[in-house]
């Protein structure tokens, strides 16, 4: 199984009390020692794999969430290391917490550090082309999981680049033949037929 760093039980509550191969699902924050600490958890805890979601270091504009003005259950595995008391206003605290919080510009050369701080394979998580599959293996990365995230999500990664490069773009993403889309769901099957157009099945 995925634990996502999201959990409302702690990484180690579920390690205590499941005997699966477990991988840690990873969002990197923009406060890198506590992101670290996560990992060191992870890795002491018996977890066999650092699942890096790579295509939302800024999230989408949910529209439902947005509009239904979602509030986030606690985040367990930071309690007491990050702060997730963040009042959105108007709109979605999910999507305000998430922008405070993770780190926008982390990119592919940034793998390397995430190496650095661990043995664990690096599997990233919500790759689309070819080219990012083959740029994934080249940075170390273990293997990728193909996503889109539900659509729900942005997708920062660009064959050449990673996220963050792009935020005159924000709440769009790149799909791999290079034509834009935004990232609501709702509006997904338009932005698939634009990404079909012209592509070559090859
Ligand atoms: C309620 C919910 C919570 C999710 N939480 C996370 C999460 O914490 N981390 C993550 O990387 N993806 C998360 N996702 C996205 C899913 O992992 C997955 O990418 C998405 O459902 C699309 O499926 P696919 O990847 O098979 O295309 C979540 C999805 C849903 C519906």
């Amino acid at each position: 199984m995925v634990l996502s760093i999201s959990s409302t039980c702690t990484l180690e509550e579920v390690a205590a009390c499941c005997n699966a191969v477990r991988f840690f699902q990873l969002c990197v924050y923009k406060r890198r020692d506590i992101t670290a600490k996560l990992v060191q958890r992870a890795e002491n805890n018996g977890y066999k794999a650092i699942v890096l979601t790579g295509d939302s270091p800024r999230h989408g504009r949910r529209e439902a969430d947005i509009k239904n003005k979602i509030i986030i259950p606690e985040l367990k595995n930071v309690e007491g290391l990050l702060s997730t008391k963040i009042v959105a206003d108007k709109g979605s605290n999910l999507d305000a917490l998430a922008n405070q919080t993770r780190d926008p510009s982390f990119s592919w050369e940034d793998i390397g550090w995430l190496k650095s701080i661990t043995k664990l394979p690096i599997l990233i998580k919500g790759l689309l082309t070819h080219e990012d599959a083959l740029k994934a293996l080249e940075v170390g990365a273990a293997g990728i999981i193909v996503s889109n995230h539900g659509g729900g999500s942005c997708c920062w990664w660009k064959s050449s680049g990673f996220p963050g490069r792009r935020s005159a773009a924000r709440n769009r993403y790149f799909q791999g033949n290079g034509s834009w889309s935004t990232s609501c769901p709702s509006r997904k099957a338009s932005s698939v037929w634009t990404s079909c157009k012209g592509r070559k099945w090859s």
